[in-house]
Parts: C-alpha cells; sequence; structure tokens
C-alpha cells in the first residue's frame, strides 16, 4: 500500500463528542451494546486524564515516528490522535516534544498502540497519553506509513473522524456516523445510573432493586441456614 495522507476537513458532532466525553468510557461501551473498547493493555501514562475527540489516524511503522510528525499537520482542536503500529512496538515514539506540538494545534490527546516517553513532563503539561508501554527507547525518522486512513488500534477499528473517549477504565471508539445515537444513550444510561446510586446508597440491595431473586430460585440458588448454629 503506497503511503498517503487524507486531508479531512469532516469530524464527528461536537455535542456528541462533548456528551460522550462527560459520560465516560465505562457508560459509552455499555451504552453501544460492550463493543468498541481498546483492548486493556492500553494505560493512561498519568491518572486522571480524560479526553473525547475525533480521531485523526496514524499508521506507523515499529521504532518509526515519522507520519506522527506529518499528522499533527492534520489535526485541528479538539482532535484525539490515534497511532497505530505496522507490526508491534513498544518503542518510544512519543514524548514531551510531539506533546508541545499537539497541543499547540489544540489537540486534545494521544492514543499509541506503543511506547511513549518523557511522562513527568507529560503529566506537568497535562497533555493525556494512553500507550502500550512506557520505555526511553528511541526512535528514527525513515519509513513513511499514512494518516487518515482507517486503522487498527489496540484490537479496535478507528476511521479518521471516529469518536475517541479514553479515562482511566481506558479507551473506547464510536463510529462517527453513530456519535448522536451512542451520546443520547450514554444520557439516559447515565441517569438510569444516578437513581440506581441513590436507592444502593440508601441500602437498598441490588437482589431487590433489579428483581433478582426469583431467577436466582429458578437457577436453583438454595438458602440454608448455618448446620452448626441449628445443631447448638
Ligand atoms: O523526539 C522523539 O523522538 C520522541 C520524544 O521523546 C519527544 O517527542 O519528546
Ligand atoms: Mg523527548
Amino acid at each position: 500500500m503506497k503511503p498517503v495522507v487524507y486531508r479531512r476537513n469532516r469530524r464527528a458532532d461536537v455535542d456528541a463528542v462533548r456528551r460522550l466525553g462527560v459520560a465516560g468510557v465505562a457508560t459509552v461501551h455499555e451504552a453501544m451494546g460492550r463493543i468498541g473498547l481498546m483492548k486493556p493493555y492500553l494505560r493512561p501514562v498519568w491518572q486522571g486524564g480524560a479526553v473525547s475527540g475525533s480521531a485523526v489516524t496514524v499508521l506507523s511503522q515499529p521504532g518509526d515516528n515519522w507520519m506522527i510528525h506529518v499528522a499533527v499537520e492534520q489535526c485541528r482542536p479538539g482532535d484525539v490522535m490515534v497511532v497505530a503500529l505496522a507490526a508491534d512496538s513498544t518503542d518510544g515514539m512519543f514524548g514531551d516534544l510531539l506533546a508541545t506540538s499537539l497541543k499547540a494545534r489544540g489537540v486534545a490527546g494521544l492514543i499509541i498502540d506503543a511506547g511513549c516517553r518523557d511522562i513527568l513532563t507529560l503529566k506537568e503539561m497535562g497533555f493525556p497519553v494512553w500507550s502500550k508501554a512506557i520505555s526511553a527507547r528511541g526512535t528514527v525518522k525513515a519509513t513513511p506509513g499514512s494518516v487518515n486512513i482507517p486503522v487498527v488500534c489496540a484490537g479496535a477499528l478507528v476511521s479518521p473522524g471516529d469518536v475517541i473517549v479514553a479515562d482511566d477504565d481506558g479507551v473506547v471508539v464510536v463510529p462517527m456516523e453513530d456519535a448522536v445515537r451512542a451520546a443520547d444513550l450514554a444520557d439516559a444510561r447515565l441517569a438510569n445510573e444516578e437513581s440506581k446510586r441513590a436507592r444502593l446508597a440508601a441500602g437498598e440491595l441490588g437482589l431487590d432493586i433489579y428483581g433478582m431473586r426469583e431467577g436466582l430460585a429458578k437457577a436453583g440458588l438454595v438458602y440454608l441456614d448455618d448446620p452448626e448454629e441449628s445443631a447448638g
């Protein structure tokens, strides 16, 4: 496949992107029917960061961060850069210099299926990164890849413009055309969880709130008194 950069104007619906970010990864993943989650080996390089934004996708060669430099130019404020690899790598392809460049363009964060370095500075900058590894191993600029093509990142298909939601729980992808519907479903789920949270906090049991007792009995669960106590 010839290396290519697709210039792209289309982005996901801005309000849907915001609402999906508020809902967070676990809620969005559930709302979509438990799909779209990247593999859990992708971890935030510092805790407490959270982003949602339209994906600018990058396909890079292992040990080579040339295409990240190329992709910076294609980013707009609010975008999330997603870097997939043509073959497995944990090399430290990204650090505070590239983060400074992305931040200057208003990019919200980076998802990378490889290594990241300069962690302390990234944390001080408040620039969130989810990576497969933390590694100081340096990389070259030798072989081109592509920008804004569909990629598979940590097991999930990401097309340019798809919504990326990332927080301490992981990273989830929402197809661009599903963004508004997913945001509506996530909002409904949040409202429903709020009422459940209040009832659980008041001491009601999940067993009763969810009407589980009958199903458990049908499934054969029995309750017995402790034989030692009744013998006594
Ligand atoms: O320069 C690199 O190759 C990656 C890096 O450490 C940075 O962006 O600061
Ligand atoms: Mg560096």
